[in-house]
């Protein structure tokens, strides 16, 4: 990397919503072949920023220099056509066609009328030798592992012809291996020439991953530093401005009576597929039990199955010894059920009503937030004010609408209004999905918190840093059914990464011997 002229360079900027600055004078140099992080806390406005070199957004002041020509990105396609390429978190591929349909569905390489996928197949196999993404351009999207998903997010922006690639947390849906994988292949795009702005909280990845960082705290550039000898623990330190732990410490677990049972359940997908087989697991009052797998595998459909959100098809849940099997949503959170759901904006929270609304979400009924059916909006903004306190949440008032606060703040949001409950049981899926280090930091406190309290609690992710950290036993799910259980103590992310393809516990321990012994 040389210190000539940035690829790109975004000078002095700002944007306001109403009197606030999401962005408040922010400066960033990219160069040519560089891997540069953004890192900031939720809400430091790192989307913002993105989302107006993307032409998403319009900023207020300041100016934006590809290959120091000044440039006005006033669309989407403009920024296409300056070639910057943003690579999603949430893929928009469509499943039945090949990847290469994918691919030039949109573009504008087609012939005539109908698509010359020849050509264009020939193009993507080049592309994917070059950068060393081994996928097939004739697989279909069903068939191939949601690793190579992305990169086939990855090609599209290649064959379109990106020079600069946004990644917006791109690792948090792969597992350890496609992890280690695709920070190779950043490698790769870089050492050929293209320039890589990578967003994420994962501070391992940025070391791994990143030749410099720009550190971003309340709308504001803080630093820009090379990565290459700076620890996790600095990094985090100076995004968040105090120091930051990253183990939770917790006494040792004294389980009591079992609170959840699921007993041997069946629960099918939407397309009327079984999701869900034979599926039995406990928790335990008074003990953190981690679910781990890779998405897709049965996940979603058994919280959906235990919440009441989907029938289950056979078997029990019991609940304190009572069954709840197929109650409605509501009368199981009235049976003293937390739920953090996976998916904050269908299940989690109403985007158009405020915050305050959201944090009643679950007691608006009840007192004191209604009085003989009247809505109090006092009592309201009261619960309001007090759960944005206690974890944080930042967002401009507690009356702006869920929808404009950041993702992270957002689940904050979430996360606050059910603990605050007293429940019995709580399940917490992805619960720090898209939170920094400090919001993590807390969340895990306050998980573990509800575990020394006596609460079972039930916690499925695909982190394995976090089902680590906070689980005293480890389930692991593989195409709906449980490969294995292991105290936590005695496991670790490589052991729990090869259970989640579907290995057998004996099989993934004799493995890592082999691989030690090599
Ligand atoms: N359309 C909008 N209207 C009002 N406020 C907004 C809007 N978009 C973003 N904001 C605010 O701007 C701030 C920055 O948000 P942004 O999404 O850029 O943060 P971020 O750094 O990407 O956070 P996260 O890590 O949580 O994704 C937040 O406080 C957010 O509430």
């Amino acid at each position: 990397m040389t210190e000539s002229t940035p690829v790109i360079e975004m000078r002095h900027i700002v944007k306001k919503f109403g009197d606030f600055a999401a962005n408040d004078d922010i400066n960033l140099q990219v160069q040519q072949g560089e891997i540069h992080a953004l890192l900031g806390e939720n809400g430091a406005g790192k989307s913002t920023l993105m989302n107006i070199l993307t032409g998403l957004l319009q900023p207020t002041s300041g100016d934006i220099l590809i290959n120091g020509q000044p440039v006005v990105v006033d669309s989407p396609s403009k920024s296409d056509s300056l070639g910057i390429g943003m690579v999603h978190q949430h893929f928009m591929l469509i499943d039945a066609f090949t990847v290469t349909e994918n691919i030039v569905l949109g573009s504008e390489i087609t012939k005539g009328l109908s698509l010359d996928t020849k050509t264009a197949a020939k193009k993507i196999q080049s592309l994917s030798d070059q950068y060393g993404l081994a996928v097939n351009p004739m697989a279909k999207i069903s068939d191939i592992s949601v690793g190579q998903q992305q990169r086939v997010e990855i090609l599209k922006t290649l064959y379109r012809g990106a020079d600069i690639l946004i990644f917006d947390e791109p690792t948090a849906v792969l597992t350890p291996q496609e992890i280690d994988e695709l920070i190779a292949i950043m490698h790769n795009l870089a050492k050929e020439g293209k320039s890589i702005i990578l967003i994420t909280h994962k501070l391992d990845e940025i070391r791994a991953a990143a030749d410099r960082v720009t550190v971003i705290r309340a709308g504001k550039s803080i630093k820009t530093f090379p990565v290459a000898g700076v620890s996790s623990q600095q990094l985090a330190d100076l995004m968040v401005g105090r120091e930051v732990s990253f183990k939770t410490e917790k006494e040792p677990a004294h389980p009591k009576q079992t609170v959840l049972a699921i007993d041997n359940i069946e629960v099918d997908d939407a397309r009327g597929v079984a999701a869900v087989k034979d599926f039995s697991l406990e928790v335990k009052a008074g003990e953190i039990v981690g679910l781990a797998g890779i998405d897709g595998n049965g996940q979603t459909e058994l919280i959906q199955g235990i919440t009441g959100l989907t029938k289950v098809k056979s078997g029990h849940v019991t609940l304190n010894g009572k069954d709840v099997t197929n109650k409605k949503p509501r009368q199981i959170t009235e049976s003293g059920v937390g739920h953090i759901p996976e998916d904050r904006l269908r299940f989690g929270m109403e985007v158009d009503m405020t915050l305050s609304e959201n944090l009643s979400l679950q007691t608006y009924y009840k007192q004191p937030i209604s009085k003989s059916g009247v809505l109090q909006p006092a009592e309201m903004d009261k619960l309001a004010n007090k759960l944005v306190k206690e974890f944080d949440v930042r967002a401009a008032s507690i009356h702006v609408t869920a929808g404009s606060m950041s993702g992270g703040n957002q689940q904050k949001a979430v996360v606050a209004r059910e603990l605050d409950r007293d429940n019995d049981l709580i399940i917490a899926a992805q619960p720090t999905r898209g939170l920094d280090v400090g919001a993590i930091e807390y969340i895990h406190r306050r998980l573990i918190d509800q575990r020394t309290a006596g609460k079972a609690v039930l916690v499925v992710s695909f982190e394995l840093d976090e089902i680590l950290n906070l689980s005293d036993r480890i389930a692991v799910i593989n195409a709906g059914k449980i490969v294995g259980i292991v105290d936590a103590k005695e496991t670790n992310k490589q052991e729990l990464g090869l259970l989640m393809t579907g290995m057998s516990l004996e099989a993934a321990r004799e493995a890592l011997k082999e691989e030690v012994t090599v």
